[in-house]
């Protein structure tokens, strides 16, 4: 136990009076059992304390927090801390995420803020700090958001130059003076309730995402029905129902019958199984088995294999396999591959040489003139996609924030691990919550890998990839790491918001889920994007605003203001270390603890689910 960092929150908290009681028991263990602390992998520092809504109650003791010097994460928001702003908060270098929003802070703003050089979200607001904003927060590089609404700040807002910057809200305050030109890219709402004149403000200027084509709907009050209207849904939706479970019923009666081998369903292509067959004698167009997998069919096998189509994707067509010995395998048959023999072996040797739990591992494949497949694990529960869009009603099992976070986590650490690959190179190319699943400890596991370079070229598509391509990717070839990034943020707003990259409104309106998340955002600080489904669980609000930051600074426009991968774990590793003690637990049960996966180059291979 950091014994050092206890003593200093043992202090802490025994000197600021609270009406919720805290389970800190100095018999036990900080890192294992205190609610509110999280610390880091070797249990050596504290690292986070989030502590929202004890109802602490007057100044910070001084030097109490400010021993915690490997603190990254500090939460007191909505307390009813008073004093001023702890000017022994200097000490914690290492601050990235400072929350102390909602409380009765008075006085002035720390001058120089440069001393917290990894801050990247500052959330200040509803308090009652007075005088200027200080000029040196402009130092903070890292700075995705700012917050500082509703309090007494007044003067001129200072020139800010932070690129990523994603977030601002300064409104509420007594400030004036002429808007800095490199402030301008903000919308108006978040400088309101001052005295700010936009004189400068060239007329008609474009905002930093320009509105899309397609519309999106209003984020306010979108999703509000009138009582009639949700009556006509429900009996609509049950009528519905009954239809469809008669229709599923049906489907499943004949499923069955369709299953057919998997060879008919090639032939049903263009190409005869006789054909395929004969050429798995011929020593030059085997199946070709990665080392350390256990499968023993042959080609032969694998199309004598019963087989159903799970879906067409871009590349090409995938099959569930269930082989004779009852193995249940996925083939991938692929569509219009550019390469040669030598270049797609080549790159098949580089994908399937990455053994790593976050990474879908390519068990083999084949290569002949006519066809080429690839033979993956089967995951039963279905990708990330389906989990999210997947079933409806009543047979929705819905997706939990630490599920979620397990999926982010273990997903951006396996991109990063793809990146690392071919000298740092290797670009996934087609990252979508559809080519991302389960791994057996219900991490996100990233499937498809380096697909795009042995493809023809494609124009980006009307498809459901559209919403996930960046926008700089005007064919699929010319797909690069920072687009992996884009496409990355994309998945994490999916995950947040519960909804698909470009979907429907009831009226038919097209809308694109990084210009709908983006207009929302723009509107205000507002909680409205997240996914209904996840208002359940308790005290994750703040975690799901850190998420987002994440995800917006993952969709910028220029690819070079995008963060590396490895950043991006870092990010959402800081949301919450996952081997920590929940400090979350679900609604209802406590939750285990969690193991969270390494980057570094893993001997286990990703495990289905089967
Ligand atoms: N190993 C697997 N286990 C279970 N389902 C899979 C597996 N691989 C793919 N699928 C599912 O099969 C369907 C088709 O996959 P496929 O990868 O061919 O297309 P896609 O993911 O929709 O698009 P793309 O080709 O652009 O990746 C998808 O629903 C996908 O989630």
């Amino acid at each position: 136990d950091p014994v050092e960092d206890k003593l200093a929150l043992l202090e802490f908290v025994n000197n600021l009076p609270h009406s919720r009681s805290l389970n800190w028991n100095q018999s036990n263990s900080v890192c294992a059992y205190w609610t509110g602390v999280t610390c880091n992998e070797d249990k050596s520092r504290v690292t986070a304390v989030r502590l929202p809504g004890i109802g602490f109650n007057g100044p910070i003791p001084p030097y109490t927090i400010s021993r915690l010097s490997a603190l990254q994460v500090l939460s007191l928001r909505s307390n009813l801390i008073s004093g001023n702003f702890p000017s022994d908060f200097a000490n914690l270098k290492n601050l990235s995420l400072l929350y102390l929003q909602f409380n009765n802070f008075s006085g002035p703003l720390p001058l120089d803020f440069s001393v917290w050089k990894n801050l990247t979200i500052i959330n200040l607001s509803n308090n009652g700090f007075n005088g200027s904003i200080p000029h040196s927060l402009s130092n903070l590089t890292q700075l995705a958001g700012l917050n500082l609404a509703n309090n007494s700040l007044s003067g001129e807002l200072p020139d800010l130059n932070l690129p990523r910057l994603q977030v601002l809200n300064v409104s509420n305050n007594d400030l004036n003076g002429t808007l800095p030109k490199s402030l301008e890219r903000f919308p108006r709402s978040v400088f309101s309730g001052n005295n700010i004149s936009f004189e400068s403000v060239t007329p008609n200027m474009p905002p930093v995402f320009p509105p899309s084509s397609e519309s999106y709907p209003k984020p306010k009050n979108s999703g509000r029905l009138g009582e009639t209207a949700l009556l006509a849904i429900i009996v609509a939706g049950g009528i519905l129902g009954v239809v469809a479970f008669a229709f599923l019923i049906l489907v499943c009666c004949l499923r069955r019958k369709r299953e057919d081998m998997l060879s008919d369903k090639l032939q049903k292509g263009e190409m005869s199984p006789e054909k395929a067959i004969s050429r798995s004698q011929d020593a030059n167009n085997r199946l070709v088995f990665f080392e350390g997998c256990h499968y023993t069919f042959d080609l032969e096998d694998l199309l004598r294999a019963s087989a159903e189509v799970l879906g067409k994707g871009t590349f090409g067509t995938a099959y569930k396999a269930i082989l004779e010995d009852a193995t249940t395998v996925v083939v991938k048959r692929l569509k219009d591959v550019s390469s040669g023999k030598r270049d797609f072996e080549q790159q098949m040797q580089v994908v399937g040489s990455i053994k790593h739990e976050n990474v879908v591992e390519l068990k083999a494949y084949y290569y002949s003139k006519d066809e080429k497949l690839m033979v993956y694990d089967y995951f039963s529960q279905g990708s990330v996609f389906a989990l999210l869009h997947g079933k409806r009603g009543e047979d929705r099992t819905p997706l939990d924030w630490d599920t979620r976070l397990r999926i982010a986590i273990g997903a951006a650490i396996g991109i990063a691990r793809i990146h690392l690959e071919n000298g740092g190179k290797l670009v996934h190319g087609n990252i979508k919550s559809s080519n991302i699943f389960l791994n057996s400890k219900k991490y996100g596991c990233v499937s498809d890998v380096g697909l795009t370079t042995i493809m023809s070229s494609l124009a980006p598509p009307i498809s459901r990839a559209a919403g996930y391509r960046a926008p700089e990717v005007t064919d699929t070839r010319k797909a690069a790491q920072p687009s992996d990034v884009y496409s990355f943020g994309v998945v994490l707003l999916e995950l947040l918001t519960g909804k698909s990259p470009i979907h429907t409104t009831a009226g038919d309106e097209i809308v694109h889920l990084v210009r709908w998340v983006h207009s929302v955002v723009r509107e205000e600080w507002t909680a409205e994007v997240f996914d209904l489904e996840l208002m359940r669980y308790p005290n994750i609000e703040e975690e799901m605003v850190e998420m987002l930051q994440i995800a917006m600074s993952c969709v910028v426009r220029m690819p070079d203001q995008r963060p590396k991968m490895l950043e991006v774990v870092k990010m959402i590793e800081n949301v919450r270390r996952l081997d920590s003690t929940e400090n979350h637990p679900s609604p209802g049960n406590k939750s285990e603890s969690l193991t969270p996966p390494q980057l570094v180059v893993g001997t286990e291979s990703s495990t289905s689910s089967q």
